[in-house]
């Protein structure tokens, strides 16, 4: 019997989407919204743990174990390829970077990215950002790529050079972490199209852009970001961010005016979310078991 690989999976939609389209899930019910949708392949996003899972920025406040639990929330019920956001690996040591692996590989993620932030991370569209040697993001990067208990799982390497130390930097850090085995290269807030363009080119191998709203990076179409040899579009954020402004509308609406009454139209029915949870497939099931039991 064939054991089935996320890696596998996510490696496949990489080659036959191009660029393949990514979209954040906050959660599991997103993550079964999203293959509605027909997405071949989901994120989770270190920030959308961070602020979603916690209520708390985006400044490596939350650790290995709230992004493990994400995760089997959604691979539980999903079964779409999902790319993890490992932010500095969760820790300092190789030791460190190899259990996040694992345990990530061990959950059901298909895929992570590693960035070469300092441990006190910033979201990569905030100033003020610090970075690692050369030497110790490649470092991080070997010790994921060696840890990899299936082979297939992906390691992406994130750069955030560009906007502390510039383009030159920021290819060179891209090329050495493929050289160590990364698999694809994430160069984070990048700000010019042809950019793109350029890693692809060093680096050989697919290029995730990162089109996160309200940051450094346009929000460039999928044709444009075909146009510059990108392989991944990367969304992290875009259904968190609707979501909770969805939410806020309907707190306040039911405050001001006493009543649901003028938001309810703005609502996901009862029916659609039973549909989308597979409501009644579970339902059958329950009468079905019932029934035997009475026999
Ligand atoms: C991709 C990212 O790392 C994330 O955690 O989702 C964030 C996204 C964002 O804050 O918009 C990042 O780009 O740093
Ligand atoms: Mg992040």
């Amino acid at each position: 019997m064939s054991h089935y690989s996320a890696g596998v999976a996510f490696r496949k939609a990489v080659q036959e989407e191009s660029p393949l389209q990514v979209v954040g899930a906050i959660n599991a019910n997103h993550a079964l919204l999203a293959k509605r949708a027909g997405y071949r392949a989901i994120y989770l996003s270190g920030g959308g743990v961070a602020a979603g899972s916690l209520g708390l920025p985006d400044l490596g406040i939350s650790g290995l174990d709230d992004v493990l639990t994400d995760i089997r929330r959604i691979t539980d019920v999903c079964d779409v390829p999902l790319l993890v956001d490992a932010d500095t690996g969760f820790g300092s040591s190789a030791f460190n970077v190899a259990r996040t692996v694992k345990s990530m590989i061990k959950a059901g993620a298909a895929a992570c990215h590693i960035e070469d932030q300092v441990g006190a991370k910033r979201c990569g569209h905030r100033p003020g950002k610090e970075i690692v040697s050369l030497q110790e993001m490649v470092d991080r990067i070997k010790a994921a790529v060696d840890a990899r208990t299936d082979p297939d799982f992906v390691i992406m390497a994130r750069t955030d050079a560009l906007a502390v130390e510039g383009l030159e930097s920021a290819l060179e850090r891209a090329l050495a972490c493929v050289e160590a085995g990364a698999d694809m290269v994430f160069p984070e807030a990048i700000t010019d199209l042809a950019m793109y363009a350029q890693f692809a080119k060093a680096v050989r191998v697919p290029v995730l852009a990162n089109i996160t709203e309200f940051g450094a990076t346009p929000l460039f179409t999928v044709d444009q970001l075909k146009g510059a040899d990108v392989g991944l579009v990367l969304y992290p954020l875009s259904a968190f961010r609707a979501m909770n402004k969805a939410a806020e509308n309907v707190y306040t609406a039911i405050r001001r005016d006493g009543t649901q009454q003028n938001v309810v139209a703005s609502m996901q029915t009862r029916m659609e979310l039973y549909e989308a949870i597979n409501y009644h497939d579970f339902e059958q099931k329950l009468d079905a078991l019932f029934a035997a039991q009475k026999k």
